[in-house]
């Protein structure tokens, strides 16, 4: 099995490769499927990112989830906590900044964070992914930290956490570490992995 730095490196490069014109129906594609998720219509409070480096273009699903009269909110990464994540409100018109990784993400406010147990629904930006739901990130351990403490359900046992991706990001397996929070849910523009 390939290590995690040769995966990141050969999943990075491969979707990097995508045209606009793939870039563009993935993400349509993607905010169609997702928008038709069962337990969508108890999502209210939604986290998403801002996609970089090749991710799945976020934005049509962002607009659609407005659309749909969803609360979003974006990660920043935590002023005071280290390789953590918070989660601020994000509307149209949120003043925004660029984080040290060149990813715009909203200016500071702290009556518009919103705690973890609070949101309803986390999208996670990943490089690759299995079908058992595991997940490699871009090696930061950011997402692994902030939601190391919570359930990845809820109490009716409905994902809290989905995964979001290309199709080329799929692999057979991922060489797994304990820190690894596995998610209960992705979405891809082609499918949607659900476990048990
Ligand atoms: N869109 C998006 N936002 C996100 C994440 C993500 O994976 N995608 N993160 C998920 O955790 C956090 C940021 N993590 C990141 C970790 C590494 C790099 C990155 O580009 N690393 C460069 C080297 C950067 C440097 O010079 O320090 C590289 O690997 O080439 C980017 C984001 C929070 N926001
Ligand atoms: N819950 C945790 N507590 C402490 N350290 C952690 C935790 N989770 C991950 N780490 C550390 O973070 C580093 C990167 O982890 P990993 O390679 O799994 O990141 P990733 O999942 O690819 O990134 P991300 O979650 O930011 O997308 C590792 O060195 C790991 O030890």
């Amino acid at each position: 099995m390939p290590s995690r730095h040769e995966l990141r490196q050969l999943i990075r490069q491969r979707r990097n490769q995508l045209s606009i014109e793939q870039q563009q129906q993935a993400a349509q594609q993607l905010a169609d499927r997702f928008s038709h998720l069962p337990f969508l219509p108890d999502c209210q409070h939604i986290a998403l990112y801002l996609s970089n480096d090749g991710e799945l273009d976020t934005w049509p699903l962002i607009h659609a989830l407005w659309q749909l009269g969803k609360q979003l909110y974006l990660p920043l990464l935590h002023p005071f906590t280290p390789g953590h994540l918070i989660f601020q409100h994000f509307q149209a018109n949120t003043p925004m900044r660029v984080n040290r990784f060149g990813i715009p993400e909203p200016d500071w406010s702290c009556p518009d964070l919103r705690p973890v147990p609070q949101l309803d629904l986390i999208c996670t930006p990943l490089v690759a992914f299995d079908t058992d739901g595991n997940r490699l990130g871009m090696g930061g351990g950011f997402y692994d930290r902030t939601l190391a403490h919570y359930p990845a359900r809820s109490s009716d046992g409905q994902p809290k956490l989905i995964g979001l991706a290309h199709s080329c990001q799929q692999v057979d397996a991922l060489p797994i570490e304990p820190w690894d929070v596995p998610l209960p849910a992705i979405c891809t523009p082609d499918a949607t992995f659900l476990q048990e």
